[in-house]
C-alpha cells in the first residue's frame, strides 16, 4: 500500500516536472499583470512623477510626463517580470511567493521571459524614441541593476543585497527628473538618496516578519545571517538616516516650510514604528512598520509635490 502511494507520488512528480509544466497553459492575462509587481511599480511612478514636477518651476510638458511615465513603468514592469523568472524556484519555496504564476507552475517560463523582454524593449525603446537617451540609459541601468545584479547575484550572495540593490529601486525620481530636464543635478540625486536610505527599514521590517521563510529557502537576508536583534537595530539606525536625509531638501533650499512641517510629522510616525521594531516587544510591529513604510514614502513624495506647487503659487 505504502509502495503504491510512493509510486503515485512519483507519477505526480513526473507530471509536474519542469518539462511538462512548461506546456501548461492554465494561466490568465491577469498573471501577466502580476508578473509586473503592479503596486510596487505604481508607487515608483508616483516618485518619478514628483521628480518630473520638481525638475521645472513651471508645469512639466505633458509629452515628457506621459511618455516618461509609460516608458519607466514598462521598464520597471519588465524588470519585475525578469525577477519572477530568475526567482521562480526560490519563490516556490516561500509561502508568500509560492502562488506566483511561475512559482506555482501555472505559467510556462518562456511566456514570462518573452513578456519580460517585450516590456523591457518597449519601455527602453519608448524612452529613447520619445523622451531622451539619458533617461533611457539610466532606466536600462536600473532594470539590469534589479533584474540581474540584485536578483541573480546579490540576493543570493550577501545580506547587504537590498542596500546595494536598493539603488535600482531608488532611481525613479531621478528618471522622472531627467525625462523632463534632460540633465542630472544634485536635487534629483537627493531624491534618490531618500528612497535609498528608506529601503532598509522598508524591507528589513518585512524580512524580520518572514525570517523563517527566508531561512528555509536559504536566502541570506540580514535577520537570517545576523539575527533578529541586529536587524531590529539596523531598522532603527537606517530610520534615523532616512530622517536626516529627508531634511536635506529643506536645508539646501529645494523645498520650503510646508515640506518641513509635513515631513517632520511623517518622520515622527515613521520613527515610532521603527522604535517599536527596535524594542522587539510587539511581535506585530515589524509587519505594521513595513506597511507604514509604504504610506511614509508616498507621504514624503506627496509633501515634496505639494510644497513645490504651493511655494510656486505663493511666489506668483
Ligand atoms: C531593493 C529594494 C527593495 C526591496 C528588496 C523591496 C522588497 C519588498 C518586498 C519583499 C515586498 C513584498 C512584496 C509582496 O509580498 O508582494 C515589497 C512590497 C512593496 N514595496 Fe518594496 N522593496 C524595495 C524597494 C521598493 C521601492 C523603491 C518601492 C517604491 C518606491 C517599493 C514599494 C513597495 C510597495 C508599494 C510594496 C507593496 C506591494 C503590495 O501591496 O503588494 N519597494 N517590497
Ligand atoms: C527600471 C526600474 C525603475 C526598475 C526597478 C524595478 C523594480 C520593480 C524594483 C522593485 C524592488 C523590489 C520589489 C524588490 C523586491 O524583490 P525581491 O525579489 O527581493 O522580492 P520578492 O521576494 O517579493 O520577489
Amino acid at each position: 500500500m505504502a509502495n503504491a502511494a510512493i509510486k503515485r507520488q512519483g507519477i505526480r512528480d513526473i507530471v509536474k516536472s519542469p518539462l511538462v509544466a512548461a506546456t501548461q497553459t492554465n494561466w490568465s492575462w491577469r498573471d501577466l499583470i502580476t508578473l509586473c509587481k503592479p503596486r510596487v511599480v505604481v508607487v515608483m511612478l508616483v516618485c518619478a512623477l514628483v521628480g518630473m514636477a520638481l525638475a521645472t518651476p513651471t508645469l512639466p510638458s505633458p509629452h515628457a510626463v506621459v511618455f516618461g511615465l509609460v516608458g519607466i513603468g514598462l521598464s520597471a514592469g519588465g524588470a519585475a517580470a525578469f525577477n519572477h523568472v530568475v526567482d521562480r524556484r526560490l519563490d516556490a519555496m516561500m509561502l508568500r511567493t509560492s502562488r506566483r504564476p511561475l512559482a506555482s507552475q501555472r505559467m510556462p517560463t518562456p511566456v514570462a521571459l518573452a513578456w519580460a523582454a517585450l516590456l523591457s524593449v518597449a519601455g527602453i525603446g519608448l524612452l529613447l524614441w520619445q523622451v531622451n537617451a539619458l533617461t533611457a540609459w539610466l532606466t536600462l541601468g536600473s532594470l539590469l541593476g534589479y533584474a540581474l545584479i540584485y536578483t541573480a547575484f546579490l540576493k543570493r550572495a550577501t545580506p547587504q543585497n537590498i542596500v546595494i540593490g536598493g539603488l535600482a529601486g531608488a532611481a525613479p525620481p531621478l528618471l522622472g527628473w531627467t525625462a523632463v530636464s534632460g540633465q542630472l543635478g544634485p536635487e534629483p540625486l537627493l531624491l534618490v538618496l531618500i528612497v535609498f536610505a528608506w529601503t532598509p527599514p522598508h524591507f528589513w521590517a518585512l524580512a524580520i516578519h518572514k525570517r523563517d521563510e527566508y531561512a528555509r529557502a536559504g536566502v541570506p537576508m540580514l535577520p537570517v545571517t545576523h539575527g533578529e536583534a541586529f536587524t531590529r537595530l539596523q531598522v532603527w539606525l537606517y530610520g534615523w538616516l532616512t530622517v536626516a536625509v529627508t531634511l536635506l531638501p529643506f536645508v539646501i533650499g529645494m523645498s520650503g516650510a510646508l515640506y518641513l512641517l509635513g515631513v517632520m510629522a511623517l518622520n515622527a510616525r515613521f520613527m515610532v514604528w521603527n522604535w517599536r521594531v527596535w524594542r522587539g516587544e510587539d511581535p506585530r510591529a515589524p509587519l505594521a512598520a513595513f506597511w507604514f513604510s509604504i504610506r511614509y514614502i508616498l507621504g514624503v513624495f506627496g509633501v515634496l509635490l505639494l510644497d513645490h506647487y504651493a511655494t510656486g503659487w505663493a511666489w506668483g
